[in-house]
């Protein structure tokens, strides 16, 4: 999507200098910094603290990662030995599995000396995936927005809720649970939409900066005010993202998405989530079970990132010294409390059934 007019991917590699290029995402929305990275460890760390966040981006990263590998060192041991390091870094968005998964199986049957080349074009063809993957789900989850929009007397926004940042910067373009948003807007359609901060890293404030970019209405909520703007009737509907889906249709999301799906079926708001076919974990089915969730530090729940305003990036602690503090990074949203899932190939239920059907050919 544009930054200031210019129009930018989530990460992009640069020819010229043979290595990846991303937008460092621990500086925004303070500041737009572009990072590039050099060595695997980079690309591990890059991942691991969240320089590049969001489940198909840290899958987009992770093949690029397996790339600048084989050009290094082509053997099958630093072919398993990066798909170790870069699977290490993060355990919840089963994106960053499928995309090393993905890249082994396609370089492990090759002479090692084609193995740079051919792992590089994967990670273009995966990153190129990712952004007509997402526009397609804009353009269903249109639909669904349009639907509303034809309820309302002309000019009523529709209003939206979504939880973290699901966003064009969590994917290499578009994003998943924002991808409708954007095209609803360029449609026309007037949007307002409840942007939850989502603590601790507080991922909201990428949304906002992203939809304030393109021109999108929208509030900066507490996470805890959800709740009470769908018992007001101040929700049409929840769109998020998601980090991993089982087989059956559970959503494991930002920590918190489970809160607003429950507030969601109370108060009969329909609870959808943008759905990309690599982030489906066919291999689990029971979400709560079977889906490890990262604990993160500590740290990012007793201290918060902000900016001063002076313009100066600094870092505050919100808790006394030495309080001990738990911070799981996501939840699990059993599939009863979904409403549907907007996939690439088009809207479905959360149901072992629906996702059979609507994937015959990955479903096993
Ligand atoms: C389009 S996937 C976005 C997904 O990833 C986020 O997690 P994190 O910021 O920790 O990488 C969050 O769960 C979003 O819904």
């Amino acid at each position: 999507m544009k930054v200031n007019g210019t129009p930018y991917r989530s990460l992009w590699w640069d020819s010229t200098k043979a290595a990846l290029q991303i937008i460092d995402q621990r500086w925004l929305p303070y500041d737009f910094r572009i990072q590039q990275l050099d060595t695997v460890a980079e690309y591990a760390t890059a991942i691991t603290d969240m320089h590049v966040r969001g489940a198909p981006l840290i899958g987009a990263t992770a093949a690029y990662g397996m790339a600048l590998a084989m050009a290094q060192d082509p053997s099958d041991a630093a072919l398993d030995r990066t798909w170790d390091l870069l699977h290490a870094t993060r355990p919840t968005a089963i994106n960053l599995r499928w995309a090393l998964d993905r890249s082994r199986a396609a370089l492990a049957p090759l002479p090692p000396s084609a193995r740079a080349d051919a792992a590089l074009r994967l990670a273009h063809e995966i990153a190129d995936e990712d952004v007509e993957i997402n526009r397609r789900i804009g353009e269903h989850g249109l639909t669904l927005i349009r639907e509303i929009a034809a309820r309302k007397p002309v000019g009523e926004p529709v209003r939206l809720l979504t939880h973290c940042n699901a966003g064009w910067i969590a994917t290499v373009d578009w994003g998943t649970a924002t991808s409708p948003m954007y095209q609803a807007h360029d449609a026309g359609i007037p949007l307002h939409v409840w942007v939850d901060e989502t603590r601790p890293r507080n991922q909201g404030a990428l949304t906002s900066w992203e939809l304030g970019s393109h021109g999108i209405s929208h509030s900066y909520i507490t996470d805890n005010a959800g709740g009470h703007l769908m018992q007001q009737g101040q929700v049409d509907m929840v769109i998020t993202g998601t980090d991993r889906t089982t087989r059956q249709g559970d959503v494991c999301n930002k920590i918190g998405t489970y809160l607003k799906a429950l507030a969601a079926r109370d108060n009969n708001v329909p609870f959808y989530v943008a759905l990309p076919s690599p982030t489906i974990d066919w291999t689990v089915t029971d979400g709560l079970s079977e889906i490890p969730i990262e604990a993160r530090n500590p740290r990012e729940v007793t201290h918060v990132q902000g900016t001063t305003s002076s313009g100066e990036i600094g870092v505050i602690q919100v808790t006394p010294e030495g309080t001990p503090a738990a911070n799981p990074a996501f939840d699990v949203t059993p599939n009863r409390l979904v409403t549907g899932l907007i996939t690439e190939r088009g809207i479905c239920a959360a149901t072992a059934e629906a996702l059979a059907e609507m994937f015959p050919d990955l479903a096993g």
